[in-house]
């Protein structure tokens, strides 16, 4: 069996027209890849590559199965990510639907250096920002290509996931399957909103050491309010190359 096929045989359950019909949210699958004392990135937040290549193959067929794609502002700042669903068969790859970048930014810190700004492979960047963004920011950014969209706040001052989902599934967005790749602050945000249907993280077989970044936070803990850690059911696992895959319901 081809990785290709490998990697289909183990999404394709999860990704079925029942699993994903939700009537006011889309199915979110929260997804990352770290290393096995739990870091996704390294000092100072260097950007890593955990995953192994068969591995990277299943986080980028993912993509093609979601119609968004989100990370939080500091992975913006950090990695510089395309957002696209490469690494694939060259008929899949040329055919697919390349999911939407959406971006949560309060502060509208976005870069217009950007690659979702500026290199032709990238799909522009649909940016979720606060009611007191910067307005000559947001000019320049939609003069840019993105889309700029103002969001309600929670309790914390950071952008409502209540709200954001129930706008991105709602029309012009239309969002039914929406993957969320990190980093940190918007993982640890997800795990403690019970929004995400399914959670996918790659382990890879590494140590990267204390001072990088864990995949919950640095000082932040989902332990703070215990009734909020996540409960996993119908976990399982699968090896993709050198790396273990644990997927489960959330
Ligand atoms: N190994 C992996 O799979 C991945 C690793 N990363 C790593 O993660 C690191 C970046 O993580 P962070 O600095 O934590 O930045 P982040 O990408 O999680 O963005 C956090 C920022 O998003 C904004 N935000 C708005 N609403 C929010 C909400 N409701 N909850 C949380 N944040 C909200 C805030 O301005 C906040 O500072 C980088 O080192 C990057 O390399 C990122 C993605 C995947
Ligand atoms: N699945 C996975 N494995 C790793 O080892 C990673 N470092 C990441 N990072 C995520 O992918 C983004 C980069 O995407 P592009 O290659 O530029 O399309 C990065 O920003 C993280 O979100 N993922």
């Amino acid at each position: 069996m081809s990785i290709y096929e490998k990697v289909e045989t183990f999404l394709s359950p999860y990704y079925s027209k029942e699993t994903i019909i939700h009537e006011n949210k889309p199915f979110v699958t929260l997804t990352y890849a770290q290393s096995l004392d739990g870091k996704i990135s390294g000092k100072g937040g260097k950007q890593l590559i955990l995953s192994c290549k068969e591995s990277m193959i299943m986080t980028h067929r993912m993509r093609t199965l979601h119609d968004g794609i989100m990370v939080g502002i500091g992975t913006i700042l950090n990695d510089n990510p395309r957002l696209t669903a490469r690494l694939l068969e060259t008929e899949i790859e040329l055919t697919v639907n390349q999911p939407q970048p959406i971006i949560l930014d309060s502060r509208l810190r976005f870069p217009l250096s950007a690659k979702l700004l500026t290199s032709n492979e990238c799909k522009s960047p649909w940016i979720f920002t606060s009611h007191n963004c910067d307005n000559d920011k947001r000019k320049l950014l939609e003069q840019a290509g993105a889309k700029v969209i103002s969001i309600d706040s929670d309790q914390n001052g950071q952008l409502s996931l209540l709200h954001l989902l129930s706008i991105l599934h709602s029309p012009p967005f239309s969002i039914k399957r929406l993957m969320v790749e990190g980093g940190a602050r918007i993982i640890q945000s997800f795990l403690k909103s019970e929004l995400p249907n399914l959670l996918i993280i790659t382990i890879a077989p590494v140590f990267v050491g204390p001072n990088a970044i864990s995949c919950i936070g640095d000082k932040l803990s989902i332990e703070e309010d215990e009734d909020k850690i996540p409960n996993l059911k119908n976990v399982k696992y699968e090896q993709l190359g050198r790396d273990i895959i644990m997927v489960a319901n959330i």
